[in-house]
């Protein structure tokens, strides 16, 4: 029986958490590629030898070569700079907009068949510039934004509640940037609307908080960005793809039509499965909120619209 084959590119914190999770979950085997050499090496080897340890099976590599990331089921994409305090995600695309080109040509060579989760900022033009520069079908190239998102303003609402993280549901919409959209109207504990568990003026400054997250931590880190929760999040849309799980989740989608929006990447919700995205959903907005995803959006297109 065929093992699942993961490939992360970059093996900075992001990237080495991320096969961290995998390694802990038994998604599959795992393959760590970086520019830097040493570092991807190094870190996959001190990862399987904890294999003993926790009692994992996955085999894990370092490389410098693409060569050893052939017939990947699933390829997450991490290489990059992160942002440092006073910066924007914005601010990364000059930079990263090159490293995501170049890395995705590459995948693409050796691994035709996979499925591309994209993490590198500003994530929502990172994911438009590995699908154009694949190839693929707009359900195998997807980005990471919302489940990131959501989990934020799921935690600050538990911990306000003092109930389970995992009992809160909610969608954040939109491209992953200062302007993306919590939907409080979706948002539920337990299976009741939380709006009536938090008063409106506490859930306005937890919508605020987890729109700033990603700042929040970059102030306390100082020298990068969030690696932990994101790289959790990501591995769970990987995960659904490994198991064909068809679970409902925010993901940075290419859109061809929905929400009255065409060739362009952003925060909607979607099933995904076996197939990627096997289907974007289309939920009820108000106009205010419908109003909120379009600016998003309209941030996104003036970013891509600065790639040459
Ligand atoms: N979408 C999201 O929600 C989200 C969340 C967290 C981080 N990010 C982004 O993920 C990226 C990585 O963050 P990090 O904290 O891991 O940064 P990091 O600096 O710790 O790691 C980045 C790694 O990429 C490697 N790299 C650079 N160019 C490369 C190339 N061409 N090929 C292969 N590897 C290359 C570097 O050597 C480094 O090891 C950043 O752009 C960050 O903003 C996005
Ligand atoms: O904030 C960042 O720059 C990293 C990431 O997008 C996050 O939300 O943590």
């Amino acid at each position: 029986m065929k093992r699942n084959k993961i490939t992360i590119v970059g093996a900075g914190n992001v990237g080495a958490t991320c096969a961290h999770w995998a390694a802990a979950k038994e998604l599959g085997d795992i393959v760590l590629i970086d520019v830097a050499e040493g570092t991807p090496q190094g870190k996959a080897l001190d990862l399987m030898e904890a294999a003993p340890v926790e009692g994992y099976d996955s085999i894990i590599i370092g490389t410098n070569d693409y060569a050893d990331t052939a017939d990947s089921d699933v390829v997450i994409i991490t290489a990059g700079i992160a942002r440092k305090p006073g910066m924007s995600r914005d601010d990364l695309l000059n930079t990263n907009a090159g490293i995501v080109r170049n890395v995705t040509e590459q995948i693409v060579k050796y691994s035709p068949n996979c499925y591309i989760l994209v993490v590198t900022n500003p994530v929502d033009v990172s994911t438009y510039i590995a699908y154009k520069a694949s190839g693929f079908g707009p359900n195998r190239v997807f980005g990471l934004s919302g489940v990131l998102d959501s989990a934020r303003f799921r935690t600050f609402i538990a911990r306000e509640l003092n109930v389970s993280f995992e009992d809160v549901t909610t969608f954040v919409l939109g491209g992953h940037g200062d302007d993306m959209v919590p939907l409080v109207k979706y948002t539920y504990v337990g299976g009741i609307p939380v709006s009536t568990l938090i008063p409106e003026d506490k859930l306005e400054a937890m919508v605020e908080r987890a729109r700033k997250g990603g700042a929040e931590i970059v102030n306390y880190l100082k020298t990068g960005s969030a690696f932990y929760a994101p790289s959790a999040s990501v591995m769970q849309m990987a995960e659904c793809i490994l198991k064909d799980k068809k679970r409902i989740l925010p993901v940075s989608a290419y859109l061809q039509g929905e929400y009255g929006e065409s060739d362009v990447f952003a925060g909607v919700p979607a099933i995904i499965g076996g197939d990627g995205v096997e289907k974007i959903i289309e939920i009820d907005l108000s106009e205010n909120e419908m109003q909120a995803l379009k600016n998003s959006i309209n941030s996104v297109r003036s970013n891509i619209a600065r790639l040459s």
